[in-house]
């Protein structure tokens, strides 16, 4: 890969490569935009096929957390960590704290946190080396879990588009599947029951699915090769990213796609084609926003509150309305006035900035 070339033509500032030659940790840190605000996004672990897969993670992912801070309201950027490794195994204080010098080492610039292969708990390691943290474990001062307002997010999200496709935002008998019972996909699961709606699930680790149907022994689990094909209102990718691409979008037999994961869309054009298909796409930057929501407010309030937060991740129900009203009467794809939304916002911020005040 030509990364001076991608990162111009992604408009990105800075990609730092971390390698710790006592832990063996090798981490990118991807920094997209700071025209908002310092960096902010989260820090995956994943045993990538080689370098260059982790690589395209990070900056697809940090890209991401530029738009959903611009969306959300939040005075942050976008940046992500990718740390290659197999979560399951390669995990240790040592690895941690060197993340956390590396993180350190950009005095501010940036902040992480959690996301897919890493938990609070790795973070109160890094925590001895840097502050620039959210999403610690709340006995040690952080807003916890952002799973919770996440899947709040998303199940408010699926609210919206039912009302936009049906006419009412009542998930009562509607069937529902998705796609990885993870943090995010199991809190969705227990929503969507309360609701009375049908589920459908599947994930590749057993373990996450024996944890829900211990829960609700009713709940219809499929192979992960049939969740695309399953007959039902909303599809629901809670995994990983790349879901909607030329092999499973001619499977789908959905109305909705309203899900957590990330950069859900291979590349851009899939998105047109599920317009062409008459398929409502909650884009995944907006309809996920929770998450960030409770980080960036915990960064912006230097506290954290529940309540607060909660309240702050009832508005993605009307942003999603206004994009899907806006999709529709100008006929174009969802995740494209999105990306207008979020760089009207970015382009607005960063014009007011130009005139000069002394500090
Ligand atoms: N946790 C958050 O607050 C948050 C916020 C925004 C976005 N997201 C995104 O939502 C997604 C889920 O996040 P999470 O925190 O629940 O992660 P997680 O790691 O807890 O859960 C992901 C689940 O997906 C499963 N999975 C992976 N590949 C799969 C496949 N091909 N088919 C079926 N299942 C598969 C995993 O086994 C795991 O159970 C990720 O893409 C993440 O980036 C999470």
């Amino acid at each position: 890969m030509d990364i001076f070339r991608e990162m111009e033509n992604g408009g990105f500032e800075q990609v730092i490569f971390n390698y710790d030659k006592t832990t063996g940790l090798k981490a990118i840190i991807a920094i997209h935009d700071t025209t908002l605000g310092p960096a902010l996004g989260g820090c995956r672990m994943w045993p990538y096929e080689d370098e260059e897969h982790a690589l395209i993670d990070a900056l697809r992912l940090a890209r991401g957390m530029t738009y959903k801070c611009a969306v959300s309201d939040a005075n942050f950027g976008g940046g992500k960590t990718v740390i290659i490794g197999d979560p399951k195994k390669d995990k240790n204080e040592g690895l941690f704290r060197a993340l956390g010098r590396y993180v350190q080492s950009l005095n501010g610039r940036y902040y992480t946190g959690t996301d897919v292969g890493t938990y609070g708990d790795d973070f109160v390691y890094a925590a001895r080396e840097t502050g620039y943290l959210v999403g610690l474990p709340e006995e040690y001062g952080g807003s916890g879990n952002s799973a919770v307002p996440t899947a709040y997010g998303v199940y408010l999200g699926m609210k919206a588009a039912a009302k936009t496709v049906y006419g009412d935002e009542s998930l009562k008998g509607l069937s529902v599947a998705i796609q990885g019972v993870g943090k995010v996909g199991a809190l969705l699961v227990d929503d969507l029951v309360k609701d009375g709606a049908e589920l459908t699930i599947c994930d590749i680790c057993e373990e996450n699915v024996k944890k829900v149907q211990a829960k609700y022994p009713d709940i219809k689990v499929v192979g992960c090769d049939e969740i695309f094909g399953v007959e039902c209102g909303i599809f629901s990718p809670c995994a990983l990213g790349g879901v909607l691409n030329d092999e499973t979008i001619p499977m789908l037999k959905c109305k909705i796609i309203a899900g957590s994961a990330n950069n859900q869309l291979l590349e851009e054009r899939h998105g047109d084609l599920l317009h062409e298909r008459g398929i409502l796409y909650a884009p995944d930057f907006v309809v996920n926003a929770g998450g960030l929501i409770q980080v960036a407010d915990e960064l912006e309030m230097h506290g954290t509150s529940k309540a607060r937060v909660m309240k702050k991740t009832e508005a993605i129900y009307n942003i999603l309305l206004k994009i899907f009203a806006v999709s529709k009467e100008k006929n174009i794809p969802t995740y494209k006035v999105a990306d207008m939304l979020a760089e009207e916002r970015i382009n607005t911020i960063g014009r007011i900035k130009v005139n000069y005040i002394k500090k």
